[in-house]
């Protein structure tokens, strides 16, 4: 197994940065991934957070097990962290004003108190790269763009960019790298495109992909590559073997593991999620 990095030099600076703009918004939207909500979270995001009011948004939730996606929301309110799922595709503006009105509840009464009703609240989205930061924030935001001192000669002040009533957003969402000590964390992070593809051996996640749906969703797994029963009943590695031939890639089956991995990360073998919330925790 090729051992998958990630740099402390990077993380320091993108820490770095998030704390700074940290201090500017009201609320932080800590986006992950609904297919590995654990695995694409930076652990030191959390004791960055802990002073402001933060929700865990779930993104890609389309491509995620519906029931487990359920649980990972029960889980995340059982500890305290308020948490929706969305597709970023498709803006999810009001699931998340919504829990913005809840997290918020009485600094916008207070606010409501003083005749403040005009003020937006602030807010800054973050999260790993390839997480859906983007996206997200242009549905949210639907064009209704702010720009401000963008002038020469004036320092360049934090845009801002209007979304629905309630928000502005911070128009740079926050970086983080995702922490991948663990072997396994690696692979769940390399399966579904989260981290460089130079990263890793395509064999082992490859067959990481497949393993994870024998368990899971063996019927999926049958159906897309059209196996025999006896063919479900082989080893990881002599599936792959196999599969390779299949595919008409003879021997090269560093280009079936390419093929398997893009088919799972294009949820062609169904909707799936990597982990589940841990026992006790829900
Ligand atoms: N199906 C689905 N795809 C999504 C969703 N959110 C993002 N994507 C896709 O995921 C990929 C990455 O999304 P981006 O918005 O670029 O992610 P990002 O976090 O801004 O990425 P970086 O710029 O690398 O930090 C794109 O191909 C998006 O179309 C979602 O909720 N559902």
């Amino acid at each position: 197994m090729t051992v998958i990095q990630w740099f402390p030099g990077h993380m320091a600076k993108a820490l770095r940065l998030v704390k700074e703009k940290l201090n500017l918004v009201d609320i932080v939207l800590e986006l992950v991934d609904a297919r590995l909500p654990e695995s694409s979270r930076n652990p030191q995001l959390e004791q960055l957070l802990e002073t402001k009011p933060h929700i865990m948004v779930l993104t890609k939730k389309d491509m995620a097990d519906p029931n487990v996606t359920a649980r990972w929301l029960r889980y995340y309110e059982s500890k305290g962290i308020p948490a929706v799922a969305v597709d970023s595709q498709h803006g999810q503006l009001s699931a998340i004003e919504k829990k913005i009105n809840v997290v918020l509840k009485d600094k916008l009464a207070l606010r409501e108190s003083k005749g403040i009703i005009q003020q937006r609240v602030k807010v800054m989205c973050i999260g790993i790269p390839n997480v859906g930061k983007s996206t997200l924030l242009n549905h949210l935001v639907n064009k209704n763009v702010a720009i401000t001192g963008n002038r020469p000669g004036v320092t360049k002040a934090q845009q801002w960019l209007k979304a629905g009533k309630l928000m502005s957003l911070l128009d740079t969402p926050g970086i983080l790298w995702p922490k991948f000590e663990d072997q396994e964390i690696g692979k769940r992070l390399a399966l579904t495109g989260a981290i460089k593809d130079s990263l890793y051996a395509k064999d082992d996640i490859a067959l990481y992909g497949l393993e994870h749906f024998k368990q899971t969703n063996p019927k999926a797994l049958q159906e897309k590559y059209k196996l025999t029963d006896e063919q479900m009943q082989l080893s990881n590695v002599d599936l792959l073997l196999e599969l390779t031939k299949k595919m008409g890639f003879k021997e090269d089956y560093d280009r079936a593991s390419e093929r398997i991995i893009f088919d799972i990360r294009q949820s062609k073998l169904g909707r799936y999620t990597l982990e589940i919330p841990q026992l006790g925790g829900e």
